[in-house]
């Protein structure tokens, strides 16, 4: 379901992209066993899936690491959400891989194959963070016009509460997502959230989320015109790692004055950490950027206290449904 060009613009001035109907949508939970919302709007789905089901569109819940949600982890073996590169995909199966492995050559056999015309259009992967960072679209590409439409329009639906959008385009920083099986990949983070813990009020703004971008591939489906419109997202720039040892241990916490201050900018000059012994570490570079991410638990292991990102404005072509 690739967007193209129409060839006869002087007809419909305003459509330029238009793609096939999205008719096969899932809707992932628990790629990250421990955060909770995705499990638990998933599971319920899964019991009865009324809530997500739109006209002329079918659209499957699924939970895509059973074993790390069993066990309430991140993973077993290796990151599920790291686990879809072609290596992984075509690497010969056995019990000697890592369970993950496994797990992702089958999604990428039910969902997929990744990057064919086979694979599903739409999937909305639900995570959780730690982070202050509200409700927020992670997209991983700025010419995906049918995403920046939804996106557009799940802004538009959810106002005045705001919805932000992480752009990952990063040659280094991406990475090879569950969702990344599907043409057009939707991820979706909302936080702050604890690893473990259900909070009604993160539960009720993802599902309202999820509502809304339903609701636009329903429209998108039914031959809606969604006109030419421009988007502001946050593009990932760099990794910040916490201050460490030659151990490797930290030696310093995210400070007090930039701790929950997700999206809100930061300058050179400004408190970024905070040593055991009070010390305060300012932030070094052009900017301002703004960071996000900050203090997630899961990525201590990834050497990353926060992500910087740019403030950047996309324009989306107007998009209908081919005929
Ligand atoms: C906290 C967390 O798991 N975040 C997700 C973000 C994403 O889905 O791109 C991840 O690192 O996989
Ligand atoms: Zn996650």
């Amino acid at each position: 379901m690739q967007s193209r060009l129409l060839s006869a613009p002087w007809t419909r001035p305003a459509v330029r992209a238009a793609t096939p109907r999205a008719g096969r949508v899932a809707v992932f939970g628990g790629t990250h066993g421990n955060e909770l919302s995705g499990v638990a709007l998933v599971g319920m789905w899964v019991k009865d899936g009324a809530e997500i089901q739109r006209s002329g569109v079918a659209t499957t819940p699924f939970i895509a690491n059973p074993r790390a949600v069993e066990r309430c982890a991140r993973y077993v073996d290796t990151d599920l959400n790291r686990a879809f590169t072609a290596e992984n995909l075509s690497a010969l199966s056995g019990d000697e891989l890592p369970y993950e492995v496994r797990r992702a050559q089958e999604i990428n056999r039910l969902f997929g194959p990744k990057g064919t015309a086979d694979a599903y259009d739409v999937i909305f992967d639900l995570h959780n963070t730690t982070s202050n960072m509200g409700c927020t679209l992670i997209l991983e590409s700025s010419s995906d016009h049918f995403v920046l439409q939804m996106v557009r329009h799940v802004q538009k639906a959810c106002a005045p509460a705001g919805c932000s959008v992480l752009l990952n385009e990063h040659p280094l920083l991406k990475y090879s997502t569950s969702r990344s099986v599907a043409k057009h990949p939707i991820g979706l983070e909302v936080g702050p959230q604890p690893q473990g813990v259900l909070r009604s009020n993160i539960f009720e703004s993802m599902r309202l989320i999820l509502k809304h971008a339903l609701d636009f591939i329903e429209l998108f489906n039914c031959g809606v015109e969604f006109p030419a419109c421009s988007v502001d997202v946050f593009r990932v720039l760099e990794r910040v790692d916490y201050p460490r040892d030659a151990n490797g241990n930290i030696t310093a916490m995210v400070h007090p004055h930039l701790q929950d201050c997700d999206w809100e900018p930061l300058s050179s000059g400004d408190p970024m950490f905070q040593t055991f012994d009070g010390r305060t570490i300012e932030y070094q570079g052009p900017g301002p950027v703004y960071p996000a991410f900050i203090n997630e638990a899961a990525y201590y292991e990834k050497q990353q206290a926060f992500v910087t990102t740019r403030r950047e404005t996309l324009s989306a072509c107007a998009v209908r449904k081919l005929q």
